[in-house]
């Protein structure tokens, strides 16, 4: 393969920062500024060098037709009850934004209720976050524009659709809690900042306040209920509760499975929500979470990880908050994860369980807390849910690496409880029964069990020759569990791939000891957890070390970057998306902040010294292990600002300084940035299968793919 010319980059040398003694170089320090033309034209070069490359692909036609192909299917949601009517979400397969539709009863005829597709032709805008008022006659939904955190919540009437003209700006990470007399709706907003708040700015966001918007008010009239200008950085979380008589408060400072927990008796406002509202502290502190599930009177259901890594269900009686009279209603179960509960039918409970990363789903009862039963499941998760404590029927949605998604029904009145099929989702052309799914359990360096799932076609012999996807994450608490995507069954049935999902340490794939063991100075654990999954898929002859690659986004992108650098001998290739890869800068970015509670600060001496020995951008190889780095393709959007875009800017003109001009370097060290995207949520369909194809056409000529038909 040719060597690549790239694009020069200036190197600001004088750019050097101390941290608590130790210098450190930060030459593309002026990459952080999105604004800048000398970063535009950076950006411009490098999408002129990986453009043709990846274009340079002699299959990337047959992959945009194959992955536009298998990803026109139809998907749904689970509808859910609000007033009289069912609402669900539906794409017909390949509209930019899935469509949220109503229908007077189950069976009845669907109409339109709102299409953000209708309001671009790019489909850049899509819906993030909506709740319905009690009675469903209002809906507050937030718009998000190419992908960006910031949303505009805006209102329309129901059923009617009927737009409504209350317009809420510099709204961000808010809740969306009505009030039961349907009047207004507590949110959290940013105050107003220098420059730009479209995404493309890098402003870090602190001093969030919650208010409470009026319909029919303008927004200049809206009360400011809550602020904590002592602690800029606490997000305070606001739920109005079943009865609607009592508002639930919960600030967290960054995100860590913790949050204080104070509540606001709204029948005690002598004179309504008109200003900073007088709270009762439950728990203030964070040494747990404590996530409201429903309540009796005073007497207050909660998820909570409190003495319990594990999780269970606790009552607090607000009339006794102490914790001496908390009552567990639900124990930790050691032998899986309490996911989450939901109440329904006004005495039961849903309880969903993750075991060895497989969902289990219960029906308990609220007022005892017996389990009463289990619902039948196939291997896979529950990835959707509907039904509130009013309701007397739920849904939920299952999906596997092999199954596109299953609804089911049941209805709560009539016992023994008999799920129903609700919908099946296919994919045309996709035949699961040619491939199999394993779930294997490797050792870590350190001996710990790490469970891997390896999806491949059947009969595959086991003679190191197959290319393997190994993806990951590792972080923040998020498990990765079995979920269906069309565009992998192309790997898996036109280029012989193998895919495999290593559930390494940082997640909550076995609670909060298995999420604590991966992060801050453990977070080593999770790159050596996915360094031995990829050993274990060799030892094992699945692969061997030239046909593997590895890929992650955002924390994932992380370890992406930091396993490159670290064991560039054992990967061919990776694929970072929008990945976190400052560790040294990243807090002083929009929510980057939030993620100390994961990673620690570099203003901390110890945590610095945990951060500066795997921070990607600062530990890369000067003569890497096997002759060369790995082939590199970072993936980010020019309205991320979630993960900032800097951190890919900078990672790549540095590995091109360190390693584009080396001899022996003539795998590609590439960067796409992308217009008017984000962080990944909500982009539309066209934007995902482009990036899906790029990914593909990058490791087709990077692990040496073949197509078959
Ligand atoms: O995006 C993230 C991390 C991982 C996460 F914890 F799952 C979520 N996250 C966040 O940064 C979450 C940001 N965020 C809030 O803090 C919040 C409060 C209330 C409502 C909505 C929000 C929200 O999206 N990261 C990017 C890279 C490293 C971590």
């Amino acid at each position: 393969m040719g060597k690549f010319t790239y694009p020069e980059a200036r190197r600001d040398e004088s750019v050097v920062e101390d941290y608590h003694g130790t210098k450190i170089n930060d030459p593309y320090r002026w990459l952080e500024d999105p604004d800048a033309e000398e970063t535009k034209a950076f950006v411009d070069a490098q999408n002129e060098v990986s453009k043709p490359f990846i274009e340079a692909c002699p299959v990337r036609e047959k992959l945009l037709k194959r992955i536009t192909e298998v990803w026109d299917y139809a998907k749904y949601g689970c509808p859910f009850k609000r007033g009289d009517n069912y609402y669900y979400f539906h794409n017909t397969g390949l509209q930019n934004q899935s469509v949220m539709y109503i229908q007077d009863s189950l069976d009845a005829e669907p109409r339109v209720f709102f299409d953000p597709n209708k309001l671009t032709t790019d489909g850049t805008i899509s819906l993030r976050g909506h709740a319905f008022s009690e009675n469903g006659a209002y809906w507050a939904y937030g718009l998000s524009e190419s992908g960006s955190d910031w949303i505009t919540m805006k209102f329309k009437k129901a059923p009617s659709s009927e737009d409504m003209p209350d317009t809420l700006k510099k709204v961000k990470f808010s809740s969306m809690a009505w009030t039961h007399d349907h009047k207004g709706i507590f949110y959290n907003r940013y105050p107003d900042q220098e420059g730009k708040s479209d995404g493309t700015e890098t402003t870090s966001n602190l001093h969030q306040k919650l208010y409470y918007h009026r319909l029919g008010t303008d927004q200049d009239q809206d009360i400011l209920v809550g602020e904590t200008p002592d602690h800029p950085k606490w997000m305070m979380g606001a739920e109005v509760t079943d009865c609607g008589r009592y508002l639930i408060l919960t600030p967290r400072e960054g995100c860590d499975p913790v949050n204080r927990l104070y509540y606001v008796d709204l029948e005690g406002l002598k004179d309504g929500i008109n200003g900073i509202l007088p709270y009762t502290k439950v728990v203030d502190n964070f040494d747990a979470e404590y996530e409201y599930i429903t309540n009796n009177g005073t007497v207050f259901t909660f998820k909570t990880n409190k003495d319990a890594p594990r999780y269970k269900v606790i009552n607090i009686d607000l009339a006794k908050p102490e914790p001496e009279n908390w009552q567990t209603l639900i124990d930790e179960d050691k032998s899986a994860v309490l996911e989450w509960v939901g109440c329904v039918n006004d005495t039961k409970l849903v309880v969903c369980y993750l075991h060895d990363v497989k969902s289990e789903l219960f029906i308990y009862d609220l007022a005892t807390g017996t389990r009463e039963t289990q619902l039948p499941l196939d291997v896979g998760s529950i990835v959707g849910y509907s039904g509130r404590r009013k309701d007397k029927e739920i849904f939920y949605h299952f999906m596997s690496f092999l199954t596109p998604g299953t609804i089911y029904h049941l209805n709560m009145e009539k016992t023994p409880y008999e799920p129903k099929l609700f919908r099946e989702i296919t994919v045309k052309g996709f035949d699961a029964s040619q491939f199999q799914i394993e779930q294997q359990f490797y050792k870590s360096k350190d001996g710990t069990k790490i469970p891997m799932f390896i999806v491949h076609k059947k009969d595959l012999k086991l003679d190191g020759s197959h290319p393997v996807i190994l993806y990951g994450y590792g972080g923040f608490s998020i498990s990765i569990t079995p979920s269906f995507s069309p565009s992998r069954t192309v790997f898996l049935q036109h280029l012989g791939g193998v895919y495999a999902v290593a559930n390494i340490r940082g997640g909550n794939e076995y609670g909060e000891t298995w999420h604590k063991n991966g992060t801050l100075g453990n977070k080593q654990n999770g790159f050596d957890d996915f360094q031995a999954a990829a050993e274990h898929l060799i030892a094992n002859k699945y692969t061997s070390p030239g046909k593997i690659a590895i890929n992650g986004g955002s924390n994932g992108g992380l370890l992406v970057g930091a396993s490159l650098n670290q064991r560039p001998d054992l990967f061919a290739a990776g694929v970072a998306q929008v990945g976190v890869l400052d560790m040294l800068r990243f807090h002083k970015f929009t929510i980057g902040h939030a993620w100390i509670t994961d990673y620690g600060s570099s203003d901390d001496p110890k945590q610095f010294q945990w951060l500066v020995k795997y921070s990607p951008l600062h530990n890369i190889p000067k003569d890497p292990k096997g002759g060369q780095y790995p082939a590199i393709l970072l993936l980010t959007g020019d309205h991320d600002d979630r993960v900032v875009p800097l951190h890919s800017l900078k990672f790549i003109a540095e590995l091109q300084h360190s390693l584009g001009k080396k001899e022996g370097q003539t795998n590609p060290l590439l960067i796409r940035v992308d217009t008017k995207s984000g962080h990944g949520a909500g982009k539309p369909t066209a934007k995902v299968i482009e990036e899906i194809t790029d990914l593909y056409s990058f490791l087709y000529q990077t692990i040496g793919l073949a197509w078959t038909d």
